[in-house]
């Protein structure tokens, strides 16, 4: 694994993510790795409770129009969004990437600040909002030609297994704000797949 001291992580962006997002319930897929791709709280506060050190390393932050295969019923396509990818790092192991899609029409009011966030997690500006709603869980299978496994390759993390993402779209003061984290190589959901193997 590269030292991220060195390590230009922005010439990485943007990563983008392509996927074929599935909505269907029963997946054969670990329960451990289920209980990560279809938690409805923080991602950031449940890696947080398995590490010393939380860090969000910003891959890149830009206005673009939201493509074809991003939009959905809630963000259309052409739509002029933010698009903020990140790393989630526990102890400076790479956990998570992600890839939000900030609609500039949800950055008005309380949600002005997001478009500003840094390094601080996105979880940590929104779960504690009362305005908050989550819709359902999409996941996803990325194979080794896919950009994020690519990612993981730049990063030397090596995978094991294909990698598993999830999409949601959250809505502040019924504004949506759409959220895809990729579970990177080595991540804690994949643990009980990796001890069984
Ligand atoms: C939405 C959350 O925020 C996390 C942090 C993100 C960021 O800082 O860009 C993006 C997605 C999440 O992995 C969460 O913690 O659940």
């Amino acid at each position: 694994m590269i030292s991220f001291v060195m390590f230009d992580y922005t010439r990485l962006f943007p990563v983008t993510l392509n996927a074929n997002w599935l909505t269907e319930p029963h997946l054969p897929l670990s329960p451990e790795l289920k209980s990560w791709l279809y938690d409805g709280g923080s991602l950031t506060a449940r890696l947080k409770e398995h590490c010393h050190q939380f860090e969000v390393i910003v891959l890149g932050q830009s206005e673009q129009l939201c493509s074809a295969q991003e939009a959905c019923s809630h963000i259309k396509e052409g739509e002029s969004v933010i698009v903020r990818e990140v790393l989630l790092l526990c102890d400076g192991k790479p956990q998570v990437f992600a890839r939000s899609l900030m609609p500039l029409s949800t950055l008005t009011g309380d949600e002005a600040c997001l478009a500003g966030l840094g390094n601080m997690p996105l979880g940590q500006a929104i779960f504690n909002s009362p305005h908050l709603q989550r819709g359902e869980f999409s996941v996803a299978k990325f194979s080794s030609q896919s950009n994020v496994a690519q990612l993981a390759e730049q990063l030397e993390l090596t995978p094991q297994h294909e990698l598993w993402g999830r999409r949601s779209i959250f809505f502040l003061h019924d504004k949506p704000l759409a959220v895809a984290e990729v579970f990177l190589p080595q991540a804690l959901a994949y643990q009980a797949m990796e001890a069984s193997a």
